[in-house]
């Protein structure tokens, strides 16, 4: 392979931090692959002196599998003394090329009498950990009702329901797993807590109202920056008297913007308030370019419209001394709540170590707490010459602050794409490799060094183009350094223009149904629509840039990218599979994640409490009930604005007379649901289990529809 000058300059440039900002299919795993081989194969660099951080196990397989081959290749090729090369091949089974978890859980093994944990420990699985956070929290709330807590109850009469406290333990849940998400949980909780007992004064002083500044700083810039641009696409068509009255607007933005950057808040947010924007009407004879670039224009003028709006609500639409007075308002809840957060961590952690277990967020705060011990953070420093980062991007603060821990002064190797980030959901923070992108960029400090690989290699011509199109719409900063650059030659006819279908969904608009009927009736939709695509494209012709030829089309060619898995993927392989197109789901989601397993919890929970809207419309439209799309919306069309089970309920209490089979199937689900909560009431849960599995015929239908695996799992629900 022809390296380009910055993949080789990516590969081969020592003694210095690098961050390489890499698009897609530019080149980054097979950069990182060949960086690591030359220092094996031609610096003699052990393998066990680097560490490599991926982020899932199966790429961190994939990347052990690559360095295996390569050196393989280089002993078959040498005819010299390859005993170094040999034992290479012997140790990467325990080289640390792993997630950044497993690493974390090695340091802990190694030094677990640095924090005095058990070395007998196990990982506790998400089903462990569900009950032993709700015994924790029943046991925090026996505590607290026992203590009489006035701050206590006083909380729960302003925050919980009069039925039950459930809302309040969710918050609590919430606080519980957000913090963990930062180096220093408990610090942080505290300054936040504090942060809303500040004055006028203070607050102006504060790191909190320093980000709020910067927040609306970048706001503004951004909301103006699309203002003028879409002034500039009037004025390049030629409508020149609207661009005029833009002008105009434009003018009161920046006034508002004056004010703001003098420290005048009350005035800028009545300034906010006060700008207005020319109405999207021209004259006759300018009429023609107008219309000919308005919906364009619109879409910049609605991205500054709508970022003002935001900032005017969010922050400016009363005067600052009412915010403050509604943060001290809320001052002393927070700091009831803070305190229900530590003492139900504190029950958790107690419940834990009585089992000898600790769970996911613990691995890394255990594994941060070790390396803040110098000796071990030296340990491990002495021992990496080498460290590499993959998916740098989707990294949290955590992560980030144990490499610091044992980072040299300049072997750190870091890669990502920040418009690859897909992990914000956990907590991931591509901030991160923004920052750091800016600082390497500056040069602040000569050991740092940033290269971006933006020339794709696996996408032909109309695909970069059209990546390149929607990105630069989308994205801020899209810019020459973010764009794609083409790599394949292939300039033919075979070079197919991107497609963008688009599924008129009209239950969406014609009914008011339930997010979730939606949903499923739109994967059903989105999926005969990709299957129908998929049975036109099959032995067509395509250019195969990897192996340079041409070639027809086959299934294994295709791949299906969506947003979520939930409701989507399993029903889009329900109507593959009708259709005749084998696939494959590539579910890398935990065991209670798993579609059929959230079924039959579904199941159970609306057997406790049917009342429970989402997991009672997903047992029913489940091979369980096997309700239609077309029924459940049915059956929400008749009664509108009450619980999905209220409609549900009415449903079936329709005049016998003019039953329905839709009726009889409702009255057949609540004679069903009545009999297995009446069972319930006496049969050990593992009994339970079975009976329903069979009841339902679940365990036969789950082992048929998707081979032996899946039928496992259904065993082990019960075990
Ligand atoms: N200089 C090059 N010349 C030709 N082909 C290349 C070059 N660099 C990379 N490739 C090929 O481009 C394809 C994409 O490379 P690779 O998988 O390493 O990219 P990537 O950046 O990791 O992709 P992504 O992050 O999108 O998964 C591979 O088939 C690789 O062999």
């Amino acid at each position: 392979m022809k390296w380009t000058e910055k993949q080789a300059e990516a590969i081969g440039l020592r003694n210095k931090n690098m961050l390489v900002a890499a698009a897609a299919g530019s080149g980054k795993t097979a950069v990182l692959v060949e960086r690591i081989k030359q220092l094996i194969i031609d610096e003699g660099v052990s393998v066990n002196e680097m560490l490599v951080v991926t982020f899932t196990n199966a790429a961190a397989a994939e990347m052990r599998e690559k360095i295996v081959q390569a050196v393989t290749s280089e002993i078959e090729k040498n005819s010299g003394d390859t005993a170094f090369l040999r034992r290479q091949l012997n140790i990467i089974y325990k080289a640390n090329i792993s997630t950044f978890h497993a690493f974390a859980l090695e340091v802990i093994r190694r030094f677990f009498h640095v924090i005095g944990i058990d070395p007998d420990f196990k990982i506790c699985d998400e089903a462990q950990q569900i009950i032993l956070q709700a015994d924790a929290m029943d046991e925090l709330f026996e505590e607290m009702f026992e203590k009489d807590n006035v701050d206590f109850t006083t909380f729960l009469n302003n925050y919980a329901s009069s039925k039950n406290e459930n809302a309040v333990k969710e918050m609590i849940r919430e606080v519980f797993q957000t913090i963990q998400s930062v180096p220093e949980p408990w610090e942080w909780l505290e300054n936040s807590v504090e942060n809303l007992a500040m004055d006028e004064e203070n607050f102006l002083q504060s790191g909190l109202f320093k980000e709020i500044k910067e927040y609306v700083e970048k706001e503004l810039f951004y909301a103006r920056t699309n203002y003028d641009k879409s002034i500039e696409i009037f004025e390049e068509a030629g409508a020149v008297k609207f661009a005029v009255k833009c002008r105009e607007d434009l003018a009161a933005i920046d006034e508002a913007i004056e004010t703001f950057e003098s420290g005048n808040f009350q005035k800028f947010g009545e300034n906010l308030g006060k700008i207005s924007y020319a109405r999207m009407v021209t004259t006759k004879d300018e009429k023609e370019p107008f219309d000919e670039v308005k919906e364009f224009a619109a879409i910049y003028r609605e991205r500054c419209k709508d970022a003002l709006k935001e900032i005017k609500q969010n922050y400016f639409s009363r005067p600052l001394h009412e915010y403050i007075e509604d943060m001290n308002k809320v001052h002393p809840y927070a700091k009831t709540l803070a305190l229900l957060v530590k003492r139900f961590s504190e029950h958790y952690r107690q419940k834990k170590e009585e089992k000898k277990l600790i769970d996911f967020n613990d691995i890394e705060h255990y594994a941060l707490k070790i390396l803040k011990n110098e000796q071990a953070a030296c340990e491990y420093r002495n021992k990496f010459k080498y460290i590499f980062i993959d998916e740098y991007q989707d990294s949290n603060v955590i992560q980030d602050t144990l490499i610091a821990a044992i980072k040299g002064e300049n072997n750190l190797f870091m890669v990502g794409d920040v418009k690859q980030s897909i992990y914000k959901f956990r907590l991931a923070e591509p901030e991160i490799f923004v920052e750091k992108y800016e600082r390497f960029k500056k040069q602040e400090n000569q050991q740092d060094e940033k290269i971006d690989l933006n020339v794709n290699f696996r996408s032909k011509g109309n695909v970069i183009k059209a990546v390149n199109d929607l990105f630069a719409r989308l994205m801020e900063g899209y810019d020459g350094d973010a764009a794609l650059y083409k790599g394949v030659s292939y300039e033919g006819e075979l070079d197919y223009p991107a497609e963008l279908h688009l599924v008129d969904q009209k239950i969406t608009e014609d009914m008011d149904v339930d997010e979730e009927i939606r949903e499923l009736k739109s994967a059903e939709m989105e999926a005969f629509i990709a299957g129908k695509l998929i049975k036109e494209s099959l032995g067509k012709s395509i250019f195969d840039a990897k192996n340079n030829i041409e070639r027809p089309m086959t299934k294994r060619d295709i791949v299906i990218l969506m947003r979520g898995q939930k409701n989507y993927a399993d029903k889009f392989q329900q109507v593959l599979t009708e259709m005749d197109i084998p696939s494959h789901i590539n579910d890398s989601d935990g065991y209670f994640d798993t579609l059929e397993i959230q079924i039959f919890l579904n199941l159970l929970r609306i057997i406790d409490n049917r009342r429970q809207d989402i997991p009672l419309i997903s047992v029913l439209h489940s091979c369980i009930f096997d309700f239609t799309v077309e029924e459940l919306a049915e059956i929400r069309s008749n009664c509108k604005n009450t619980s999905y089970y209220e409609a549900f309920y009415r449903y079936a209490a329709i005049n016998p007379h003019i039953h329905s089979t839709l009726s009889e199937k409702c009255i057949d689900v609540l004679k069903k649901l009545a009999e297995w909560k009446q069972v319930s009431e006496f049969m050990p849960l593992d009994e339970l289990i079975w009976k329903l599995l069979w009841d339902t015929g679940y365990f036969t239908f789950v082992g048929h529809y998707q081979g032996q695996t899946k039928t496992g799992k259904s065993q082990s629900l019960n075990r």
